[in-house]
């Protein structure tokens, strides 16, 4: 059997605020199997975003145990952090964060060309996920040249482009309006669902949360 994508065991996190500990984590438990997309759902403060950082191994601070395809986060150094988040992870965020001076096209090409695709493949592969997500007439196109919903499936085809087996999405949609959201987040996870990746997404939206295959809640810093 393989290793779960994901295994998080009593991971914990405390800010300090103006002298006063805030514990935004409390020991949370989770384990995302391979191919399995589930939300991440809990009031705003409740600490969903820290918890995709923490999977993302972008901050340190934390306790508790972080495994990522098997293998321990705190047994890795940080260039080995870099390489498993590079070999393994896709990020999603509310804002598209794609790079301002590059065509739709390149925003995807470029994180393959860093795993060692050839520049032909890379474009190849661009162009099939900008197809599929109805930008094929966008892709000369920079960031500020699209809209709204057009940039967050430009950062969809970015996060999914070297097919990572775990997808972590910060309210991929949030900043669209309803209607542009659930569009997106059907594509996503049609997407996500095609290529066979995990995902962790992130969302207020229960009903967002509940086209995932399972939705978990935190609730006081842990998993309910
Ligand atoms: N670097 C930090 N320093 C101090 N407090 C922090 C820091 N990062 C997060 N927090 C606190 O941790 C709590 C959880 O924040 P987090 O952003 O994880 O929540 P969230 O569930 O993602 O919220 P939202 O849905 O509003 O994005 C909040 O009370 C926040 O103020």
């Amino acid at each position: 059997m393989s290793d779960p994508v994901v295994r998080l065991t009593e991971l914990a996190r405390s800010f300090e605020q103006g002298g006063v500990r805030i514990d935004v984590l409390n020991g949370v438990n989770l384990t995302i199997e391979p191919g399995e997309i589930v939300a991440l759902v809990g009031p705003s403060g409740s600490g969903k975003s820290t918890m995709l950082q923490a999977v993302g191994l972008l901050e340190g601070g934390f306790s508790g145990k972080i495994e990522i395809a098997g293998q321990d986060a705190s047994t890795l150094d940080s260039a080995e952090r870099t390489t498993l988040r590079r070999d393994h992870l896709g990020f999603v965020y509310q804002f598209h964060h794609l790079l301002p001076d590059f065509t739709a096209r390149e925003n995807i090409v470029l994180p393959q060309l860093l795993l060692g695709v050839s520049r032909a493949d890379a474009v190849v592969r661009a162009e099939q996920l900008l197809g599929a997500l109805g930008l094929e007439h966008r892709m000369d196109h920079r960031p500020s040249k699209l809209s709204g919903g057009e940039q967050q499936r430009v950062a969809v085809a970015r996060a999914l482009a070297n097919k990572p087996q775990l997808v972590l999405a910060d309210e991929p949609t949030g900043n669209l309006d309803e209607k542009t959201s659930e569009r997106v987040l059907g594509e996503f996870l049609e997407l996500v669902r095609g290529q066979g990746s995990a995902a962790l997404v992130a969302t207020h939206n229960e009903r967002l949360a509940a086209r995932m295959d399972r939705v978990v809640r935190l609730h006081e810093g842990r998993i309910e």
